[in-house]
């Protein structure tokens, strides 16, 4: 199941960063909406999660992977709490806890009880990340909305956005045994069913995004920037205007790699029908997407995707796309 990755040299990708303390001004605007066309992916600074708490989030879930794989199983897939990903499922250097919201404590706890009742601190330390990250996700919410559209923010933020939710992976990739050898997939190509995720990966870097070329280009880590990327609801409400990019992470080296990363989505119920202002009106323009429910596009990627990260794996575009075969071939809608 070790996916080893293509030998193709890799490049950087240069991101434009964005100032979240600041409105954006115009320039930085049109900056936005061609990163999130172009490449679904750009880097955020002045986030307002300090250093020190991604510390802590790392120090006590380190605390957490560090148990025994028995011990980690009483929260993994077969148990009743369900929130630890264990090696083997994503990759063989992946694991992986999960973090729910809107109560981030109450998810943290039902970890903590199975895994360690004696850490009485992780479950406070993933409240404040969780409100943190919230906060962050509505802000950028708000400015992707605005580079679509000057007005789109009065327009849509209530009305589409306000009932979204996040949740969070910590996801722990284990050291590369042959460093000198062929990089290996942590992570395989995927796209993310959220809204945007906001990803911290740590100082050994690897993630990757897909350029539209289908080249794998770094996405270098930066001290004090967050990575922000465009899911495929994003993407679907959006008609395409932004992208919801294929990433993976890459192993390179024999050290533990750690990244965090949250997922804004929309609420399970709602049903995605990108507006009749983001579609346009020009003849050219079309709605690409049918209109689907949240709920069963998740649905749609668990039954697709179970036993099967190491592959390409279907997306938004062949749950609803018009004019995919594969589309028509569900029920789920
Ligand atoms: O580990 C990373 O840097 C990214 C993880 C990721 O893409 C995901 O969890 O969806
Ligand atoms: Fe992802």
């Amino acid at each position: 199941m070790t996916a080893m990755v293509d030998m193709d040299p890799v490049t950087c990708v240069q991101l434009p960063s964005f100032d979240v303390s600041q409105p954006l001004d115009h320039a930085s605007l049109s900056s936005l909406a061609l990163a999130c066309k172009e490449w679904g992916f750009f880097h955020i600074t002045n986030h307002g999660v300090s250093a020190d708490l991604l510390k802590k989030v790392k120090h006590l879930s380190s605390g957490l992977f560090g148990l025994p794989s028995e011990t980690k199983l009483n929260a993994g897939p077969n148990s009743s709490v369900k929130t630890y990903t264990p090696h083997f499922i994503a990759s063989p250097f992946f694991e992986s806890l999960r973090v729910s919201g809107p109560d981030f404590f109450a998810s943290a706890q039902s970890s903590v009880r199975v895994l360690d009742p004696t850490n009485t601190e992780f479950s406070e330390v993933m409240k404040e990340y969780g409100s943190k990250m919230s906060e962050l996700s509505q802000k950028i919410i708000k400015s992707v909305l605005t580079c679509l559209g000057s007005d789109f923010e009065t327009l849509f933020y209530e009305s589409e956005f306000s009932k979204c939710h996040g949740y969070f992976r910590i996801n722990n990739y284990s050291p590369c045994e042959k460093p000198d050898e062929e990089p290996v997939e942590g992570l395989g190509m995927h796209t993310d069913m959220s809204c945007i995720t906001i990803v911290h990966q740590d100082v050994s870097g690897g993630l990757q995004v897909r350029s539209r070329e289908g080249k794998w280009l770094d996405i270098n880590p930066c001290e004090g920037t967050l990575v922000v990327n465009i899911g495929d609801l994003m993407q679907a409400w959006s008609n395409d205007r932004l992208r919801s990019s294929e990433h993976r992470v890459v192993l390179r080296r024999n050290t533990n790699r750690a990244s965090f990363a949250f997922f804004w989505c929309f609420e399970d119920e709602k049903t995605v029908l990108a507006p009749d202002e983001v579609v346009g009106d020009m003849a050219a323009d079309r709605r690409v997407y049918k209109p689907f429910s949240c709920a069963g596009y998740m649905k749609f990627r668990e039954n697709n995707e179970r036993g099967k990260f190491e592959k390409v794996g279907f997306t938004v575009k062949d749950f609803a796309g018009y004019n995919i075969p594969s589309a028509d071939q569900h029920d789920d809608q």
